[in-house]
Parts: C-alpha cells; sequence; structure tokens
C-alpha cells in the first residue's frame, strides 16, 4: 500500500500548479501525490517533463485526480457534448501520461458538482456514462492508466453513490483498467458499513480517497479507521490510500468543496505540513503499508 495525499490541501484553485509540491510532499514522507488534472492541458511538454524528474528525483509516485466540467461530461444527453468529453479526456490522457502517471480518479462516467437545479436523468446518464468510459477505456490502457470511477455522495453526484453501484458500473464497462474509488468522506454518508463496503469492491477496487466526515485529515475525526484498515488488509489491497482534506475556504476549491468555515484552525503552512506528516504516520499505522 502506498500512502499520498492531493496537493489541493494547501490550495485554493484546481489550476494552481503542482510542480513545486512534489518535493515537499516527498520531504514530508510521502510516496504519493495527486495532482490535479483538470487544466493540465495548459502545462508545456517541458514543464511536463521537468516535473516528471522531479518526481523521479524524489522517489515520488503521481496520481491523477479529476472532477470533469459540465462541458466535458461523457454523460451529457447532448451528443456533441459527449464528443467534447472525449476529446478532452483523450487529450487530458495523453498529458497525463507524460508524468508516468497510471491512475486517474474522480467522477469520469459524469461531471462534477453536479447542478441539481436541472431535473436529474440518473438510468440515462449511468447508461452514456458506461458507453462514454468503454469509449475512453482502450485509449487509456494504451498510455498505461486505470481510469478509477468515484462513488461520491447524493450531494455531489447521483450517478454512482454506492459501492454496489460502483461495482454494478464497472463490471458493465468491463474493461481490465477501469476500477471503482472509493472514498472515506463519502462513504461516510452513503454506506452502511465502511467494511462491508470496500469488501464490495474486493479486487476491483483501484484508488482509495481518505478523510475525515467533515474532510479534516484522517486522525482527527471520527472515522472508523480501525474498520477499514480491517477490510483493506482482508481484500489485499495494495493500492495508493491517497488522502484528500480539504480545510481552508475561498477559491473553486473551497466553493465546489462547500468549505464555508476555517478547518485549518487557523494554521500557517508549518502547522498544515505537520498535520498532513501526523496524519500520514496515523494512516500508515491504522491502514498499513
Ligand atoms: O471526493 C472528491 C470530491 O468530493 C474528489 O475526489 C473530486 O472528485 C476530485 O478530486 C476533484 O478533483
Ligand atoms: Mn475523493
Amino acid at each position: 500500500m502506498k500512502h499520498g495525499i492531493y496537493y489541493s490541501y494547501w490550495e485554493h484553485e484546481w489550476s494552481a500548479k503542482f510542480g513545486p509540491y512534489v518535493e515537499k510532499v516527498a520531504k514530508l514522507g510521502f510516496d504519493v501525490i495527486e495532482v490535479a488534472a483538470h487544466h493540465i492541458n495548459e502545462y508545456s511538454d517541458a514543464d511536463l517533463a521537468a516535473i516528471k524528474q522531479s518526481a523521479k528525483d524524489n522517489g515520488i509516485i503521481l496520481t491523477a485526480g479529476i472532477g470533469p466540467s459540465k462541458t466535458k461530461n461523457l454523460s451529457s444527453p447532448d451528443a456533441d457534448v459527449r464528443k467534447a468529453g472525449k476529446a478532452f479526456f483523450e487529450q487530458t490522457l495523453a498529458n497525463v501520461a507524460k508524468l508516468d502517471i497510471k491512475s486517474i480518479g474522480g467522477a469520469l462516467h459524469s461531471y462534477w458538482p453536479v447542478d441539481y437545479s436541472q431535473p436529474v436523468d440518473k438510468v440515462g446518464d449511468r447508461a452514456r456514462g458506461v458507453e462514454g468510459i468503454h469509449g475512453i477505456a482502450d485509449f487509456a490502457n494504451n498510455l498505461g492508466i486505470n481510469l478509477c470511477i468515484e462513488v461520491l455522495n447524493r450531494f455531489e453526484n447521483h450517478v454512482l453513490n454506492t459501492a454496489a453501484e460502483g461495482v454494478a458500473f464497472v463490471k458493465d464497462v468491463g474493461k481490465p483498467n477501469v476500477k471503482v474509488m472509493l472514498d472515506t468522506f463519502h462513504m461516510n454518508i452513503e454506506e452502511d458499513s465502511f467494511g462491508d463496503a470496500i469488501r464490495t469492491a474486493g479486487p476491483l477496487l483501484g484508488h482509495f480517497h481518505t478523510g475525515e466526515s467533515n474532510r479534516r485529515v484522517p486522525g482527527k475525526g471520527r472515522i472508523p479507521w480501525h474498520e477499514i484498515g480491517l477490510a483493506l488488509r482482508e481484500i489485499n489491497y495494495t493500492g495508493a490510500v491517497v488522502m484528500e482534506p480539504f480545510v481552508k475556504t475561498g477559491g473553486t476549491i473551497g466553493s465546489d468543496i462547500r468549505v464555508w468555515r476555517d478547518l485549518t484552525d487557523g494554521a500557517d503552512e508549518a502547522k498544515m505540513d505537520e498535520d498532513a506528516r501526523n496524519s500520514l504516520a496515523f494512516s500508515r499505522f491504522v491502514l498499513g503499508g
């Protein structure tokens, strides 16, 4: 098991440059840094080559996360949007591959966060989502990339809310590089049992996000980490466990994540780093790896 952190913990914008965080995260003792792929198509090849080299020099593995925008929605009822989504993903995956990234996770099958001011069509969106992911899976596989379909809570997406729904979706896609992704923040809202959800995903679990029920770093709240660690060991999970704390207000991150109060307790960057380091030690102990 490899442990990581989403660099957005320190930032306000999905567009924030992730290059400088590779060394920082390595110094904090992590194995993995997760980067936001939302704006990766704006990086030059030289930028990507430098970041790849920095990861190599620092012994860090990169993974990617993304919340696709409504205009790039692979499950949209509008065929032109689906087409734009496919083109966006192909460009994004090609750039992600330049960083030697083997896994991209998020609501790849849909968009995020969902606009609930309009009625939703879960059945139709799911069917188009299966087709959309099926349509980019081989492209990703040829680049050695797994597509990890994130199961989200009801307030952020309607297509997949439970591990069982995630597994059924991934089985319908039926491609070896398309996996289920779980996140303890979302599981806390939707699952009857953390352990059962992880066992339901079993060998299809491709990526795992961690965070407390208010998205503080693991160890500061009341998520049942021991139960989660036992279940991950039971299914012999060897993938990445990436903590995804969101504690800062402001910017597109604060707004998309609905952070309306300062959850850092007024921390400066040094204290934010210390919290991450302590949470990493806690996560390695309780989850393994
Ligand atoms: O859990 C979430 C959102 O609640 C994230 O994983 C998100 O989908 C993605 O990371 C956006 O970059
Ligand atoms: Mn997540």
